[in-house]
C-alpha cells in the first residue's frame, strides 16, 4: 500500500508514559480511496504493524460485504496475518453471524458496535439501538462460553450527521448496556468529528455515573481539529475520575487504560509510510475509517434503494 492510503486516512500519535498496551483500531475501510486494497497488501500491513511494539491491532470486519465490499476478505485476512506473540487481534463483529464467522476464523477477541443515535445505527448496522443490543447480546453470550473478550462501541457520542445532537444521556445508557451484558471496554465514539471539548467532558461526567472509568476508552476523528483538545480533556476528566476512586480506597483494578485514536486527515501525514512505522515508540496508528465505512454504507444503502 503506497504512502497516499497511510496518509489519507493515516492517523498517527505518538503518547508518551501511557499505560498498558495500545488498542489500534485498524480495519481497512479505505473507501476514499475508491480501490479494494488487496488482501496481500492488508496483511502485509498488519504484520508490519505486529513488529512495532503494538499490542493489540484490530484487523478486519466481520461485516457483511454487501454493505462494505472493502471487508469481504476478512476471513483471508485473520487467518493470513502472522500472529505475534503477545499482540492480540480484535475484529468488529455486529451480530452473532459475524462472530461465529470470525471464530471459525481464528478470532480470539471481538468487539461489537453500536451508537447513541437511533438513525445512525440504522444507517450503520441496519437496525434500532434495542434491536443491536440484543444482537450483541447474543455475541456477548457465545463470546463468554468461547472465553472471547469482547469490546463495545458507541458511535455519534458527541454529535450525529443525521440527529446532530446527542444527548450525553443517552450515550450513559447505551454504555451502560454494554458493560452491563458483559463488554470488558466502552470506546466512546466522536464518529464525524463535531465534538468539542466542553461536550467531551459533559459527556464523560455523565457517563461515569454508569461505567467505572476504568472501563472506558474515548475514540475522536479529528475532522475539525478538534480530536487533540478532546483527547487531553478526556485524559483530564477520566485521570481525575481514577484518582477519585482511589481516594476513595477503591483500588482501580487496573492501570488506567485510557485508549484514544485520533483520526486526521491532515496532508502533514502524507509522509507516513510503512518505513515511519518501525520508528514509533508508542504508535498509535488509526487505519478505522468507521467515518469513512459510514459514508460507504450511505452510498451504499442509497444505491440500494434507488
Ligand atoms: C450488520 C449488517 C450485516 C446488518 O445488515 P442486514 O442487511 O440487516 O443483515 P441481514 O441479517 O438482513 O443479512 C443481509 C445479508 O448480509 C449477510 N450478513 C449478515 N450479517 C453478516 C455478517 N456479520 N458478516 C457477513 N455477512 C453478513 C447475510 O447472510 C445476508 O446475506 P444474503 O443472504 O443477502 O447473501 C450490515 O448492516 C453490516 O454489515 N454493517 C456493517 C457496517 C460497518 O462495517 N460499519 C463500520 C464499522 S466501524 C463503526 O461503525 C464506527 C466505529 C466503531 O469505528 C467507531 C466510531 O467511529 O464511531
Amino acid at each position: 500500500m503506497g504512502d497516499r492510503a497511510f496518509s489519507c486516512i493515516a492517523t498517527i500519535l505518538l503518547f508518551e508514559d501511557i499505560q498498558e498496551g495500545w488498542i489500534i483500531s485498524y480495519s481497512f475501510h479505505l473507501l476514499l480511496l475508491q480501490e479494494f486494497i488487496p488482501t496481500r497488501t492488508k496483511i502485509e500491513f498488519i504484520d508490519m504493524l505486529s513488529e512495532t511494539g503494538l499490542t493489540v491491532i484490530e484487523a478486519t470486519s466481520f461485516v457483511s460485504s454487501k454493505w462494505v465490499p472493502q471487508m469481504a476478505d476478512h476471513t483471508e485476512v485473520l487467518t493470513g496475518i502472522k500472529r505475534h506473540p503477545g499482540v492480540r487481534y480484535p475484529v468488529l463483529t455486529p451480530n452473532l453471524q459475524g462472530f461465529q464467522a470470525s471464530v471459525a476464523a481464528g478470532a480470539t477477541d471481538v468487539a461489537v458496535f453500536g451508537a447513541a443515535s437511533e438513525t445512525f445505527s440504522r444507517k450503520n448496522i441496519n437496525c434500532s439501538i434495542e434491536e443491536s443490543m440484543w444482537r450483541f447480546e447474543e455475541v456477548v453470550k457465545s463470546a463468554k462460553g468461547a472465553n472471547i473478550p469482547v469490546r463495545g462501541y458507541v458511535s455519534c457520542v458527541l454529535g450525529c450527521p443525521y440527529e446532530k445532537h446527542t444527548e450525553p444521556g443517552k450515550v450513559a445508557e447505551v454504555a451502560k448496556r454494554l458493560f452491563s451484558m458483559g463488554c470488558y471496554e466502552i470506546s466512546l465514539g466522536d464518529t464525524t468529528g463535531v465534538g468539542t471539548p466542553g461536550a467531551m467532558s459533559k459527556m464523560l461526567e455523565r457517563v461515569l455515573k454508569e461505567v467505572p472509568c476504568e472501563a472506558l476508552a474515548v475514540h475522536c476523528h479529528d475532522t475539525y481539529g478538534q480530536a487533540l483538545a478532546n483527547i487531553l480533556t478526556a485524559l483530564q476528566v477520566l485521570v481525575l475520575a481514577s484518582f477519585v476512586i482511589v481516594g476513595q480506597g477503591i483500588p482501580v483494578s487496573k492501570p488506567l487504560s485510557l485508549l484514544t485514536m485520533c483520526y486526521m486527515h491532515t496532508p502533514r501525514y502524507s509522509h507516513w509510510g510503512p518505513s515511519t512505522l518501525k520508528g514509533c515508540r508508542f504508535l498509535f496508528l488509526q487505519l478505522t475509517v468507521g467515518h469513512l465505512s459510514f459514508i460507504f454504507t450511505q452510498r451504499s444503502s442509497t444505491a440500494r434503494a434507488a
